[in-house]
């Protein structure tokens, strides 16, 4: 029985919750935490279009906060025209960059970074280490979503793979806790691989550089054997599997928690994740905390669920919903079957071999078998899956990132988040199981402005699925076969055929 992930009817709302001024609907409870919330209400607000999930106003309209006190209470006229100024600011950056928000009250996107020192009293040191990082402008997701943060609010968020949003619930975070306050953890973030915990974690220690934050990675060891009690932990980045078994054996404690961050959220909400994020919900017990999702791909089943945990949420989409990057060129192409899969992949590389190169295969034993393939070749590749031990799978992702291995091939545990730099291809060896399978496989080229390239590998048992995928190649701007787009569509079931090995020698019953 999941008390906090059990998906709830929306209540409905009263007449002047859609005029942005109601009481939000819930338990006493939740309306005292949103009563804290309406408290901490920051400078420039808009009351937007609302969609179907969170429940809000159809009606466009866009408020300057009076809070802020820059707006003359006795000046009615030039509010006014201040407001009306605002209202169109903000829309025209939100049409600009593609952004789509509903909820109420959402505070005005960010024109640049400047802005958060200047709306937010941001501390220079943290902007600082923006600039040192090279970023310069903040992608739209950023622009945003920091200020929905910044302003107290919840935060679902859904963006193209690459476009950083990392930094949207990174920053945040550090600019509102306060560390080494020595009263425990006050920010959990929640990835679904190692691999990409480990990555978060780095990004959270480079963004905090020169502020005395105690930023902790839960590792294996630490949820096995850590001191939770004497341990200093501002913000801590785990898996939920670490994390629950750290809540359960060794009394960590997670009420004084202020900001939970869900990350690949749809991913967290997949069966198998669902008992331990409960746990962790239920372990951060501060009325107060800040839940903020972030995904990708966000389906509804998922934005159903987020409305069981989060309050008064604010939903940013930029672009799509569900789509992928534009900046990846996609193409499919027929292998026939999987000895002609593995004759086009030599084919293609002794043609064009642009490193670094990503190879996804549906399991850990078609990866050693691809694996076994390749090492003959004169082609510096390497292999990553869940068998190889936590120091392993370390090493190869660094010799990935340093470049001296040119070819990884990997299962899907590091599909989702990880950044490494300036992939240049994707190749989908074997056919993804879903679309938003292929979404994130592709979407690790293609990031932070930089174009990418995807192939896709397609046999004849894969062809029913071919669809899926094709539509969202067609939905971002990618050439597809009308016949592709012309086969029946199917339910969204998972595609892992079982599949002949990987392997060029001949098979017995072949002379
Ligand atoms: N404002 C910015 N300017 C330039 N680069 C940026 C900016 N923000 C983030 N980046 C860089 O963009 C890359 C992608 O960012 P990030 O990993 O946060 O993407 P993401 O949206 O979380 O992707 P995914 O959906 O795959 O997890 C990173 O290398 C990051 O350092």
């Amino acid at each position: 029985m999941y008390l906090y992930l059990q998906p709830k009817e929306p209540p409905p709302l009263p007449e002047d919750a859609r005029k942005g001024e109601a009481e939000p609907p819930g338990s006493p409870e939740k309306k005292e935490k949103n009563r804290k919330r309406k408290g901490k209400s920051s400078v420039s607000a808009e009351i937007v279009e609302g969609f179907s999930v969170f429940g809000c106003s159809e009606s466009v309209s866009s408020v300057r906060n009076s809070s802020s006190g820059e707006a003359d209470g006795s000046n009615t006229h030039s509010k006014e025209v201040a407001m009306a100024r605002e209202i169109e600011r903000a829309s025209i950056l939100r049409k600009k960059h593609g952004i789509h928000i509903s909820g109420y009250n959402v505070p005005a996107p960010l024109e640049s970074f400047e802005e958060l020192s200047s709306r937010y009293g941001c501390k220079s040191k943290l902007l600082q280490n923006l600039s040192g990082l090279g970023f310069k402008e903040p992608t739209p997701i950023q622009r945003k979503a920091i200020p929905v943060l910044l302003s107290g609010r919840e935060c679902f968020a859904c963006a193209p793979t690459g476009s950083g949003k990392t930094l949207v619930f990174l920053f945040p975070i550090l600019m509102k806790i306060k560390p080494r306050t020595k009263d425990g953890v006050k920010a959990v973030i929640l990835c679904p691989m190692r691999e990409l915990a480990a990555q978060t974690t780095r990004e959270c220690k480079k963004l905090a550089k020169g502020r005395k934050f105690y930023i902790k990675l839960m590792t294996k060891e630490l949820s096995r054997s850590g001191d939770f009690e004497k341990m200093h932990c501002d913000i801590l980045v785990s898996t939920p599997l670490r994390l629950d078994f750290a809540l359960r054996k060794r009394k960590l404690n997670l009420s004084r928690v202020e900001y939970l961050v869900l990350d690949e959220s749809d991913k967290l909400f997949e069966l198998g994740f669902v008992e331990q994020i409960d746990s962790v919900v239920k372990a951060c017990s501060n009325p107060s905390i800040i839940c903020s999702l972030f995904s990708a791909t966000l389906p509804d089943s998922v934005e159903e669920l987020a409305r069981s945990i989060m309050h008064d949420a604010v939903r940013v989409i930029v672009g799509r919903k569900n789509s992928a990057s534009e900046l990846i060129k996609q193409k499919l192409v027929f292998a026939g079957s999987e000895k002609g899969k593995l004759l086009a992949l030599r084919q293609s590389f002794a043609e064009s071999l642009n490193p670094p190169v990503l190879l996804f295969v549906q399991s850990k034993e078609r990866a050693k078998e691809l694996y076994k393939e390749l090492a003959f070749d004169d082609i510096k590749a390497d292999v990553i899956h869940a068998d190889l031990t936590q120091q392993q799978r370390e090493d190869v992702v660094d010799n990935f990132r340093a470049g001296k291995t040119w070819v990884l091939i990997a299962t899907d545990v590091i599909s989702r988040g990880m950044d490494f730099k300036g992939i240049n291809c994707v190749i989908n060896y074997d056919f993804p199981e879903s679309a938003a399978a292929y979404i994130h496989r592709i979407g690790r080229s293609g990031r932070a402005g930089r174009t990418g390239e995807a192939i896709t590998f397609y046999t004849e048992e894969d062809k029913p699925f071919l669809r899926n995928i094709a539509n969202v190649m067609a939905a971002s701007g990618c050439e597809v076969p009308s016949w592709i787009m012309a086969l029946p569509k199917l339910k969204r079931k998972k595609h892992r055929p079982k599949r002949d090995s990987i392997s060029t020698l001949p098979e017995d019953n072949e002379e």
